[in-house]
Parts: structure tokens; sequence; C-alpha cells
């Protein structure tokens, strides 16, 4: 998806950056662009999948507030992602796909019993596709106020809450999980 969406931009002469994070206000939903959106939705009701084994194996520990919320409201986004043509997706494609590629990894070495010690990383990498996030609005949001406007702004600032709410939740999850236990050990040593 991610390659995908990089070669939809980059391959069509006609597209500028500027057409990545802003659309036209007419925009047709329709291309490659709009082809990798639906992809991208249906892997989101698949990664809900996620959430259907852990309840099936009882890893019940698993089920934090972060992972719930997550998974119940990326479905709603990305739905409203495409029937308002939001701008801006073809980047939270991009990076959110990229990211979730590590986090499987990570998954997947742990299921095969490989604990990898980049853990942070990954948490890391999750908290710099949301600010990135911003960035990209800031850029978007000038463009639309004071260009000639840019398609899906409600879907944004829906985005944008969502954005904020998981920027939110996983400062929470670092602090707790890296920054207190660091601070801790160091007490103990
Ligand atoms: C490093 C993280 C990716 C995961 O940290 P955690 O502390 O939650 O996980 P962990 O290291 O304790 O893993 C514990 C065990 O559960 C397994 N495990 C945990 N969650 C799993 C999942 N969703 N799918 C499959 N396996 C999973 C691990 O393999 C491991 O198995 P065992 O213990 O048996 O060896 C973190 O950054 C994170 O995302 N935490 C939030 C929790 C979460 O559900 N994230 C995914 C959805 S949010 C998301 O995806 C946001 C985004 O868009 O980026």
């Amino acid at each position: 998806m991610a390659v995908g969406c990089t070669l939809s931009i980059t391959s069509d002469p006609t597209t500028r950056f500027f057409n990545a994070i802003c659309f036209p206000v007419d925009m047709k939903p329709s291309g490659p662009l709009f082809f990798w959106a639906q992809v991208f939705y249906l892997s989101k009701i698949l990664e809900f999948g996620d959430t259907i084994l852990i309840i099936l194996g009882k890893s019940f520990r698993r089920l934090s507030f972060l992972h719930v919320y997550h998974h119940a409201t990326v479905l709603f986004v990305c739905f409203i992602w495409l029937q308002t043509r939001q701008s801006m997706f073809p980047l939270g494609v991009l990076t959110n796909s990229t990211v979730h590629v590590i986090m499987y990894g990570y998954f997947f070495l742990c299921a095969v019993g490989c604990r990898p010690r980049w853990k942070r990383l990954v948490t890391d990498f999750q908290l710099v596709q949301f600010v990135f996030g911003f960035g990209i609005l800031a850029l978007m949001l000038s463009q639309h106020f004071f260009g000639s406007g840019c398609s899906g702004i409600w879907g944004i600032y829906c985005t944008a809450a969502f954005n904020g709410s998981l920027l939110a939740l996983f400062f929470n999850f670092r602090s707790k999980n890296y920054v207190k236990k660091t601070t801790e050990m160091i007490k103990l040593s």
C-alpha cells in the first residue's frame, strides 16, 4: 500500500506534491490513489480480525484501552476519508502502512520467540507518524484557507481529532512503559 501510493503520486506527471496533501475541491473519487484508499480501508477491516483473534485466544491482557479504541475508531475514520474524498489521505496511507509493517514485524518476532530489543523504536515511530500528520495538516490548512481550497475538510477535522487522541494515548503508553521503568531501574541500582 505504501509503495502503491508512492508510485501513484510520483508516476502521474500531472500530480504535484501538493495534490497528495490537498485535493482540488471537485476531486473525483477514482484512479490509483482511491484504489489504494479502498485497499487500506479493507486492510483495517482485516486488522479488526486481530482483536477477534485476541478475544478468541483469551489473551485479554492485550486488550488495552488503546488497542480497543484504535481498532474500533480507525474503521470509521477511513470510511470518512473515502466518503469526503479527503485530502491528505495518500500520506496517511503511506505513513500508517509503513508503521504497520514495522509493528507487525515486531509482533511476528515476538510470536516466534525472538523478542526484539527495539520495541521502544516501534512506539517512537508510531508517535512520529502522528506528529508528522499534524505538520502536514498545517501545510494543508494554509493551502485550504489561503489557496484554492482542498477537498474533504470536514473529514480532516475528524482525522485531526483522531490523530490528537492517539498522540495523547501513545505518549501515555510511552511514559508508562519506558520512561517510568527507566527511572525505576535507575532508583533501584
Ligand atoms: C511496541 C508496541 C507495538 C506493542 O507494545 P505492547 O506492550 O502493547 O505489546 P507487547 O510487547 O507487550 O506484546 C505482548 C505480546 O502480545 C503480542 N501482541 C500484542 N498485541 C498484538 C497484536 N495486536 N497482534 C498480535 N500480537 C500482539 C506480542 O506478540 C507479545 O506476545 P508474547 O507476550 O506472547 O510474547 C506499542 O508501541 C503499541 O502499539 N502499543 C499499543 C498496543 C496496541 O495494541 N498497538 C497496536 C494497535 S495501535 C496502532 O496500530 C496505531 C498505529 O496506527 O500506529
